[in-house]
């Protein structure tokens, strides 16, 4: 079995989206400093292609977590694999997602994150899957609303493949061979 990949979103929508969130968020935070937070692995590219957009000062910091390990279904026990190197208290946390999906993640997460008494906590994500939501997330910034079909490209990963593909794509699997 092979799996075949759909252009979903390409690389010019994606960027131009990205570009009008940037701009937006930079307005938002017009005279304060943005602690943006890259969810690892998936988070990475749209994080960066982010923050090179942002025009108010910008730190970096990383967490790695993971709930689906190889698989396209959620495990539903999310574990952090690598916290943060910096303390966030007093600062405005700005956490940078490349899906949420079942929201598992990123309730878990933001509890964990609040409790270390920032300043302030947003949520920034590159694609949303409302339809398969099973835990409640504010979702303040969100370039697409994508239907629920398991997608890759931009940071999204098929058993660890497809990182690296410049835009969004829908798995489709060809069970023929
Ligand atoms: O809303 P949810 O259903 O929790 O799904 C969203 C999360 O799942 C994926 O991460 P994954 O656990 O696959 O780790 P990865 O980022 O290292 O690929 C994705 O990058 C999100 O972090
Ligand atoms: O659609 C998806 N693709 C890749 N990883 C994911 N993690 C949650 N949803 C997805
Ligand atoms: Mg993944």
């Amino acid at each position: 079995m092979s799996e075949k990949i759909r252009v979903l979103l390409s690389e010019e929508e994606v960027e131009a989206r990205i570009r009008q969130i940037a701009a937006k968020i930079s307005k938002d935070y017009a005279g304060k400093e943005i602690h943006l937070i890259c969810v690892l692995k998936g988070g990475v590219f749209f994080t960066c292609e982010l923050a090179k957009r942002i025009t108010v000062p910008v730190s970096l910091d990383f967490m790695s977590v993971s709930s689906y390990g190889d698989d396209t279904k959620s495990s539903g026990v999310v574990r952090i694999v690598k916290d943060l190197d910096q303390p966030l208290i007093g600062k405005d946390v700005l956490i940078v997602e490349d899906i949420i999906d079942s929201g598992r993640t990123l309730s878990y997460l933001i509890e964990i994150l609040k409790g270390r008494n920032p300043n302030s906590v947003r949520l920034c994500t590159l694609l949303d899957k409302p339809e398969r939501r099973v835990r409640d997330v504010k979702v303040d910034y969100c370039c697409f609303n994508i239907p629920d079909e398991f997608v890759v490209g931009y940071g999204l990963d098929y058993a660890q493949k497809y990182r690296n593909l410049p835009f969004i794509g829908v798995v489709e699997l060809d069970t023929e061979e």
